[in-house]
């Protein structure tokens, strides 16, 4: 990696890293939330071995505009379209329903980018790692295979994205008991 582009990875995790500062996740040690989007980044370059800048920067910024006050306008101005373009395939629409939401990512995911799939990929991967790790607090074990076999659907519209990462995703999922 050349130094410009260490400098822009840098830039990019500061900016995501201001924007979820004061975030937790959901698990009974709320852990930054900050750490979800750098390791999704973690997983393309380290496990997936993508090297593409753009994937990588738009893993960092993910959920910037679901889940904070950012808008694409601000990532297109600071990151470029194509960051901001891919940002806005996985983001989910709040205003809908989370049921909604849920059904939307399912259906949209095999027409997404290839960009985008990797990001949607790592981010699920991240997930479902992270349900095994420990469970958020006050969800059930039940909601816990329900994310499961949710994830095993979008991910299916993912399929011929990342070999590497589609392992060890199908993986989880046999463990699970969840068809893939
Ligand atoms: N496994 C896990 N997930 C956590 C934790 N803290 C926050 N999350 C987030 O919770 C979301 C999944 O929870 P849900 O109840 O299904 O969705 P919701 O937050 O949108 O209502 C994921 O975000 P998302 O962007 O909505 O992803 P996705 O649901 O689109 O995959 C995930 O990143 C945690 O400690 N463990």
């Amino acid at each position: 990696m050349c130094s410009s582009s260490t400098a822009v990875l840098l830039e990019t995790v500061n900016f995501a890293a201001e924007k979820h500062r004061n975030q937790r996740r959901k698990d009974p040690d709320a852990t930054p939330y900050i750490n979800h989007p750098i390791g999704v980044a973690r997983i393309l370059s380290h496990e997936g071995g993508i090297t593409d800048i753009e994937v990588l920067q738009a893993a960092l910024l993910h959920d910037t505009v679901e889940d904070t006050d950012t808008t694409f306008d601000e990532l297109e101005f600071v990151f470029g379209t194509t960051v901001a373009r891919i940002v806005q395939e996985v983001t989910d629409d709040k205003s809908l329903p989370k049921e909604e939401r849920k059904r939307l990512q399912v259906v949209h995911a095999p027409h997404r980018s290839h960009q985008a799939k990797l990001v949607k990929l790592a981010d699920k991967l991240y997930n479902l790692r992270d349900l095994n790790r420990c469970t958020p607090t006050s969800w059930t074990a039940e909601r816990v295979q329900e994310y499961f076999v949710w994830a095993s659907q979008v991910a299916k519209g993912l399929r011929g994205t990342n070999p590497a990462l589609e392992e060890k995703m199908q993986q989880l999922f046999l463990e699970r008991g969840v068809q893939f």
